[in-house]
């Protein structure tokens, strides 16, 4: 039977990176996808920026929404200080799989805690489920519809605190206009464009950096 694309990626890590070596599963699948096949995370050129982000806010608590195969959860993950943790949400199972194994295979499976099920569902309950109390960073990559409501939903649900951070990928390509056009216009946000390219091509992207002002 026809394997999928994450099926794929998850074969090239296991053939060229190192087990336990983060850096090196992160290598092997920018290299996958700029020699073999294209998929969509976030990349070399914006997980540079994505790097420069996690080392300045140094967060003990990071969610990701969006895991895919795991690519940002593994590059966020291995810039967290000692005792940082990321809770990371994906809605396909299928994906999941993959990025437990991903996740396996760099050896960081203490500090990511990967959630199957839909953001919209869980964000509500993670207070309670994971005893977190707030959030220092938010890496947004699912659906792009989803970021404004889901960033909604996290004020509503105090998830988030004076100086937490929001980084949004995709928001030139595919884009996310409703999300841009609310966090750019709020009294309640500090925010900043990162411009940079969608991942392994010359076509525009950028991350968005907004600072939850309280
Ligand atoms: O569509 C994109 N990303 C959507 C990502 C979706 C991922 O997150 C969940 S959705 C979900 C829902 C609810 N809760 C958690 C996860 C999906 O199962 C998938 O694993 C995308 C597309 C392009 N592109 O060029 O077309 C480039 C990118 O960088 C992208 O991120
Ligand atoms: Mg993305």
């Amino acid at each position: 039977t026809q394997s999928t694309r994450p099926q794929r990626l998850l074969a090239a890590v296991q053939k060229n990176a190192t087990r336990g070596d983060p850096r090196s599963v992160v290598l092997a699948i920018d290299q996958f996808c700029r020699q073999k096949e294209w998929a969509m995370n976030v990349g070399d050129e914006k997980g540079c920026i994505l790097d420069s982000v996690v080392s300045e806010v140094n967060p003990g608590a990071v969610l990701e929404l969006g895991t895919y195969c795991g690519y940002s959860a593994v590059r966020i993950a291995c810039l967290l200080p000692p005792h940082g943790k990321i809770i990371t949400l994906e809605f396909n199972p299928d994906n999941a799989a993959i990025a437990r194994q991903v996740i396996a295979w760099a050896g960081l499976e203490e500090k990511i805690q990967l959630v199957v099920g839909a953001s919209g569902d869980w964000i509500p309950k993670i207070k309670e489920q994971f005893g977190v109390k707030t959030f220092d960073l938010v890496f947004l990559d699912h659906w792009k519809d989803r970021y404004l409501p889901d960033t909604k939903l996290m004020e509503e649900c105090g998830l988030l605190r004076e100086g937490s951070i929001l980084l949004a990928d995709n928001v030139i390509c595919p884009g996310t206009p409703d999300y841009l056009e609310y966090i750019r216009n709020s009294p309640r946000y500090k925010s900043q464009y990162f411009k940079s390219h969608l991942e392994y091509t010359k076509v525009e992207d950028g991350l968005e950096k907004s600072v939850f002002l309280g």
